[in-house]
């Protein structure tokens, strides 16, 4: 993880709020749902719920108890999404080090399909999160052009990337960026707080989200109180909760195992699905790589193949 996430996850981290009591419930067991998804869809789904049998450990039953839920109740409406939702071409981006200069991405041309799953791949310092953090505006660039939604988002003030950043990205790190005082629900209803969404509607969006992640019956937890692939769907459904149109994953599955990788990856497919976001993420683990619709590889600071 790049050293601009760190910092904005220091930032998250200071904000303050009361504690609340503890309540605890059991564990949850998630329904599974008929699908109605599309032959490509069941295909990728087929295949996370093969890692996810093979990467069970033991022999017992099928554990589906937290399987990202189906449809929920509410249902968000159905909206009108620009494809392609980002086309970035010719990006360089450079680093002053010293009295030199780090030339860090080389001219990178890359194109986001509205609702699909991209993963960024590539050995570590070659770029990744510097590339994520120009897709999500808290960067710009050198030289290239970058187009959110057809229109230029490399040339908006830092108020104008402010506000669509508020109201349009999405941002998951590595290592969750809870508010560790916070129950789930909280930290949920926090960032439609700071998104300016009015209050008639937290309560509905915050448990559809936590439903979606599959949490629906630990929306009270606190942080410790939750496992490191629960931790990362909390964080998940916060940063789903405003509805934005672009959501960022700087290595979300790094630091959980494998069968909880899957699970982040299942939960991920589910949101493209229901919310229509396109999810753009980085990644080491090739375990993965399989369930998204398309991968690119970084070469020090450039796209291969
Ligand atoms: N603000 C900065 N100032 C100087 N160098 C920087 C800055 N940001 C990134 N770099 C350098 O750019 C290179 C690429 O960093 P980046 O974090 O994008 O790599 P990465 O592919 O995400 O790596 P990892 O997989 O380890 O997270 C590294 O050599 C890093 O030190």
């Amino acid at each position: 993880m790049g050293w601009l996430a760190n910092r904005k996850q220091a930032r998250t981290g200071l904000i303050d709020e009361p504690e609340r009591e503890n309540t605890t419930e059991p564990d949850g067991q998630a329904e599974t749902g008929q699908s109605n998804d599309a032959p490509e869809e069941r295909k990728k789904a087929g295949r996370l719920k093969g890692m996810a049998l093979k990467l069970r450990p033991g022999k017992g039953k099928p554990q589906t108890g937290d399987a990202p839920a189906p449809a929920a109740a509410y249902v968000p409406e159905p909206r009108e999404v620009v494809d392609p939702l980002l086309v970035i071409s010719g990006v360089v981006r450079s680093f002053d080090v010293g009295s030199n200069k780090l030339q860090v991405l080389k001219g990178i041309d890359m194109t986001l399909r509205a609702n699909s799953l991209i993963m960024l791949r590539g050995r570590s310092g070659s770029g990744k999160t510097t590339l994520l953090n120009l897709m999500g505006g808290l960067d710009q660039p050198d030289e290239g052009e970058i187009l959110f939604q057809g229109k230029p988002f490399h040339t908006l003030n830092d108020e104008n990337r402010t506000e669509a950043r508020r109201k349009e990205i999405g941002f998951i790190f590595q290592s969750y960026a809870l508010l560790p005082l916070l129950s789930a629900y909280e930290n949920v209803e926090l960032s439609l707080r700071m998104a300016g969404i009015p209050r008639s509607g937290w309560k509905t969006r915050v448990e559809h989200c936590l439903d979606l992640v599959g949490l629906a019956k630990r929306m009270h937890h606190r942080p410790f109180e939750l496992s490191g692939g629960e931790q990362q769907r909390v964080a998940i459904a916060k940063s789903i909760a405003h509805r934005p149109v672009l959501l960022l994953a700087d290595e979300p599955t790094a630091e959980l195992d494998s069968q909880m990788g899957a699970q982040i990856m299942a939960v991920f497919r589910e949101i493209i699905r229901q919310e229509q976001v396109t999810i753009c993420m980085t990644t080491h683990d090739p375990t993965i790589m399989e369930v998204a619709d398309h991968v690119y590889q970084m070469v020090d600071g450039r796209i291969q193949g």
